[in-house]
């Protein structure tokens, strides 16, 4: 990786962390960002950092084996999002966010753990498809990235349990996309709570899978 693609990426994780914390669907502290180095290794959202003000230089960088090499201290969450990244090479970056409806869904004691929000719309088949629950576990705990990676073979995106998503996808901007509309679907699961909706049929579902497969 060039120092030019490097920094480009850089540039680009700040920004898409600006525009997620300035819409409020992260607050505070919470939340991270990674995105996958030519050489195998990473750049990670510092610790205890706020999305919305983030310095592109003080992204920490680490190395293929998880090796902090530069930067400020990175996320806790640097081993769930390695697991994730091993189970998907086809992924580029993740996204995790304490989104407040995701958050809601993700502590809903009824939803499906095979598949917290159902088919609502066609473009939350398309962006992000089934999601299942990863059970709770304390943030930056290890045992997360085991939990993840029964999961993440199968699944872009997945919940935790009591704590929010985590989504991945072929570029910085296809993760955002798609946990922004995963965030906007759990809104809608909520809003039509009691009512019965008519979620999509399994024929509609398959149907989109087939013509607008995701990565
Ligand atoms: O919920 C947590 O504590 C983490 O998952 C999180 O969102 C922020 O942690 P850092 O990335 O270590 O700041
Ligand atoms: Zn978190």
């Amino acid at each position: 990786m060039s120092t030019r693609d490097d920094n480009r990426l850089r540039e680009q994780i700040a920004v898409y962390g600006k525009s997620l914390f300035d819409r409020g669907l992260t607050m505070g502290s919470s939340g991270n960002i990674s995105v996958r180095l030519d050489d195998g290794g990473w750049l990670m959202t510092p610790t205890n950092a706020c999305l919305g003000r983030l310095d592109p230089a003080r992204i920490s960088r680490l190395d293929r084996d998880g090796r902090h090499l530069d930067g400020a201290k990175p996320t806790k969450e640097s081993v769930l999002h390695m697991a994730m990244y091993g189970e998907r090479p086809q992924s580029e970056a993740i996204v995790h966010l304490h989104s407040t409806h995701s958050v809601a869904v993700s502590c809903l004691p009824e939803v499906d753990p095979c598949d917290c929000i159902p088919p609502l719309t066609a473009y939350y088949v398309m962006r992000v498809g089934r999601l299942p629950l990863v059970p709770y576990h304390m943030p930056g705990d290890p045992a997360l990235g085991d939990a993840v990676k029964g999961l993440a073979g199968k699944h872009s995106a997945v919940l935790l349990a009591n704590h929010g998503p985590v989504v991945a996808g072929k570029s910085l901007e296809a993760a955002v996309y798609a946990t922004e509309e995963l965030e906007e679907t759990a809104k809608l699961y909520l809003l039509l709570r009691g009512q019965n909706p008519r979620g999509l049929t399994d024929e509609q579902v398959a149907e989109l899978e087939a013509r607008f497969p995701r990565d």
